[in-house]
């Protein structure tokens, strides 16, 4: 593994390393636009006329390879492309599905989003993530959208666009569109994002500020998931959300934007105007933006805050949030508190676009009542909102007794994990992992073969281990260097246990690891890895060595049906 020809004149590259899948699912904006008689407009055939001819696309490597991907229930076959390799010795493979009509973004609605959603859940199982091409103005609802919508997701789904088409000289849409590629492909980032200028973003804390400069997005009340530099891509895993249950991916299919309304407070703004949106027929949910600290005109009592207290008594639900790009909404002033108790909802550090995506997903949502929206819209969901509550930071060394949890650098106390987890001694591993911080840099490590916690765990002894891994946000997507998932590892141990509950949390197989034929017939879930000659590097934490057998026996690499390289 490791070798990398580029043959003179750029034309074919052979490389055995492995190669991630990423379906790009293009919606249209200005990305692909080009110009018409009727201004900008989106133009189809994303992948032959802007990705194929650039080198930083397209290695040019042969044979051509088709991707399996699924568009409204049929079963579709996608030409593909891959990147030259990335500086994390892998490939990017992608195809693309390109919408009907592409849209200029100021069109999308609730069916767009349904449709994104949709499609990213029939695809889940095929591909290691999603790059959602999408116009700019409307992208940060989309997202904040979309975040709402998806539950329980194990993989990345990267939104971004461009203020300039890739068909003009000066773009940012060829380092948007690589970036976004490149940390699909690489991390597992389990969340919905915007990638823009370099910048990773959670979803839904992303707001347009400005129309025209390539720093089009900014996530004032939360600090970037990742930043790329040129030293590569430096992701912030303290702030990456990770699970905390073990559940499938779902979708929801509908938002509700038909009944909801966003107004913006103005000095001098009459009440009546604002009765008259409240009053506006079958109206369920309003999005107030106010001054500052969530102060609104009319003071105590005021007539402002009585035609609010009516619509909330008819059932309506009232959210407030800043007009303010950075900071949060608190009934600390008199306005403040006079709104508050008129029943108004505060939506703390929500942007506008958060409130009104989550409180649409909320109210679609008819097992919820009047209580429990309100109840929901106070409180994160998808890390939308940042959660009034003191973080606890505790590391395990200033805690802990035992010899192996008092271990200061994460090297050696991953390694410590490992021994434990090949053990089964759950005590010693929960004894490791006690501490937020801490805790999530050991979830994210892996051994020098690409093994994370969560891989050792599924061909160890001790299954309650894996139910603690999963619980405490532990993978199961990510990949070990022969590009082997923690699912594949325990199928091919015969780890019953261990699929079952890697399934359960929504771990899957790629057809061609299911049809490889090379999983072995179920053997006891209890035992050892280093019994079972799969892979020294699996055994390896636990210090036994034994022979690497490659799943193939000679070491090539083979492609699947998907053109997917395993070694
Ligand atoms: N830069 C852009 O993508 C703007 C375009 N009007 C859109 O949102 O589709």
């Amino acid at each position: 593994m490791g070798q990398v020809t580029f043959m003179e004149g750029g034309n074919k590259a052979e490389s055995h390393y492995p190669e991630s899948r990423v379906l790009i699912i293009m919606t249209g904006g200005t990305i692909c636009m080009q110009p018409s008689t009727d201004g900008l407009i989106p133009m189809t055939g994303f992948l032959e006329n802007a990705m194929a001819p650039r080198p930083s696309f397209n290695d040019y490597s042969t044979p051509t390879v088709k991707l399996q991907a699924y568009k409204n229930g049929t079963k579709v076959s996608l030409e593909s492309l891959r990147t030259p390799p990335t500086a994390y010795s892998r490939h990017i493979r992608y195809g693309i599905l390109e919408f009907q009509p592409l849209l200029d973004s100021s069109s999308i609605s609730s069916m767009g989003w349904t449709e994104i959603a949709l499609t990213i859940k029939e695809n889940y199982h095929l591909f290691d993530g999603f790059v959602v091409l999408h116009g700019t103005d409307s992208l940060a609802y989309t997202a904040s959208a979309l975040s709402f919508m998806m539950s329980d997701l194990g993989k990345p789904v990267i939104l971004t666009g461009s203020q300039a088409s890739i068909f003009a000289l000066q773009s940012d849409a060829v380092d948007n569109l690589l970036g976004s590629l490149i940390i699909t492909g690489t991390f597992v980032i389990p969340e919905v994002c915007l990638f823009f200028h370099h910048t990773l973003f959670r979803g839904n804390r992303t707001t347009k500020v400005s129309a025209s400069s390539f720093e089009a997005f900014a996530s004032p009340n939360c600090d970037p998931l990742a930043k790329v530099t040129s030293l590569g891509v430096d992701v912030n895993w303290s702030l990456v959300r990770r699970p905390t249950r073990i559940a499938e991916f779902t979708v929801t299919k509908y938002l509700d934007t038909a009944h909801v309304a966003c107004l913006r407070i103005f000095p001098g703004i009459k009440p009546e105007m604002v009765d008259s949106v409240l009053r506006v027929p079958n109206l369920r949910g309003l999005i107030l933006e106010t001054f500052g600290m969530g102060n609104a005109p009319g003071g105590v009592d005021g007539s402002l805050t009585k035609v609010i207290r009516d619509a909330v008594e008819r059932g309506t639900v009232v959210v407030n949030v800043s007009q303010c790009t950075n900071g949060f909404v608190s009934p600390l002033y008199a306005p403040g508190t006079a709104l508050g108790r008129a029943g108004v909802v505060f939506g703390h550090d929500l942007t506008t676009e958060a409130a009104l995506t989550k409180l649409s997903y909320l109210l679609a949502r008819p097992e919820l009542d009047y209580q429990a929206v309100t109840a929901q819209m106070a409180h994160s969901l998808r890390g939308e909102m940042t959660e009034m509550t003191t973080p606890s930071f505790s590391h395990p060394a200033g805690s802990i007794d035992s010899a192996v949890a008092r271990l200061t650098s994460a090297e050696s106390a991953f390694t410590a994990l490992g021994y434990a987890i090949s053990k089964g001694d759950i005590r010693t591993v929960r004894e490791i992992l006690e501490g937020d911080e801490f805790n999530h840099q050991l979830l994210k490590k892996a051994d020098y073969a690409g093994n994370t916690a969560v891989h050792l765990a599924a061909v160890g002894p001790e299954p309650e281990i894996l139910v603690d891994l999963l619980t405490r946000g532990g993978s199961v997507h990510a990949r070990n260097r022969a590009n082997n998932t923690p699912l594949y590892l325990a199928e091919k141990m015969g780890n019953r246990e261990g699929v079952r509950l890697l399934k359960e949390a929504g771990a899957h197989l790629w057809v061609a690891e299911r049809n490889s034929g090379s999983l072995p017939a179920s053997r006891s879930a209890s035992r050892p890895a280093s019994r079972s000659g799969l892979s020294s590097e699996v055994a390896s934490v636990s210090g036994e060595k034994e022979e690497y057998e490659k799943e193939n026996g000679n070491g090539e690499v083979k492609k699947d049906e998907n053109g997917r390289s395993s070694a």
